[in-house]
């Protein structure tokens, strides 16, 4: 009988609600149901504020769902997520480490002997391209340089799922296409699970297997979930200019649109959360 991979991450009708300061309740996420299968690429859109950090926070064990549940690689998911590497928008490297040790430091606090960290940690500066920088400091790189060295800085610890935040969110266009292309990259050396979560359409499509929508929130739901088959390798600036991108953009965004109308207007009015 053949052997069924593992689910990598499940959530089944999660939803997830905040008490506010006021004492009222707010539901930010509405039973979401999806799951990334092992080695799988899915990314999660929606308008602003629907809750698509709020779902990875679930996958990352750092929020409770109120309902439903989440499992992780088949097992209910308590406390954190120990099988997940997690890329922010925001930078997180220490200021006063180098490149190297920034690198580094997710084998040491494990308990990884300095010399090994090091060695390894120069591996990886490699295979992001920053071979030549390990001795600098966040504020002597460039935005793009620095994603890369968070993105090492996961890497180095070799979760088995990646969940990433907007990872590129910060950067200009043509450096999220080269981060994006990067990433790729070391995603097809050992096709980890990742939840890619970004409000761009089209780095969404470029970059996944699955592009997953949710609607407005308060209650966001998804709303859609579409299979990405453009073949692979890809190189995300070009795979934009093809047909068939074009079609599954077009079907997806007449999909999107309306919520990102709604999330725009929630977002400015007094009173939402
Ligand atoms: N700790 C919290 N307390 C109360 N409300 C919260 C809290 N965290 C998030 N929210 C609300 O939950 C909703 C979803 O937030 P979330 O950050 O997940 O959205 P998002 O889709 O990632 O947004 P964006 O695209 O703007 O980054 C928002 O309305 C937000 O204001």
């Amino acid at each position: 009988m053949e052997k069924t991979e593992p689910t990598a991450v499940a959530l089944d009708s999660a939803t997830v609600a905040f008490r506010l300061a006021d004492g009222r309740v707010y539901t930010a996420v509405e039973q979401a149901n999806f799951a990334v299968a092992n080695g799988e690429f899915v990314a999660i859109v929606g308008p602003t504020g629907c809750g698509k950090s709020t779902l990875l926070n679930v996958a990352a064990g750092l929020l409770r769902p109120a309902g439903g549940a989440v499992r992780i690689f088949d097992k209910p998911l308590a406390g954190l997520n120990r099988d997940a590497g997690y890329l922010f928008q925001a930078d997180a490297l220490f200021p006063w480490k180098t490149a190297i040790d920034n690198v580094a430091i997710g084998l040491e606090i494990r308990g990884t002997p300095r010399a090994e960290a090091l060695a390894r940690a120069q591996k990886w500066l490699g295979s992001v391209g920053l071979g030549a920088f390990a001795g600098r400091y966040p504020h002597m790189l460039s935005g793009g340089q620095r994603k890369r060295v968070a993105l090492a800085q996961v890497l180095i610890r070799d979760p088995k799922i990646l969940l990433m935040d907007e990872p590129f969110g910060p950067l200009d266009a043509q450096t999220r296409q080269i981060m994006g292309n990067l990433l790729l990259e070391l995603w097809t050396a050992d096709r980890k699970a990742v939840l890619f979560v970004t409000h761009d359409l089209e780095e969404a499509i470029a970059l996944a297997d699955r592009v997953v929508i949710m609607s407005a929130g308060p209650s966001a739901r998804i709303i859609g979930d579409w299979r990405i088959t453009l073949p692979r390798p890809r190189d995300i600036s070009e795979v934009r200019m093809e047909k068939d991108f074009h079609a599954l953009h077009r079907e997806i965004w007449s999909v999107l649109k309306d919520e990102v109308m709604t999330g725009y207007v929630q977002s400015t009015q007094a009173g939402a959360a």
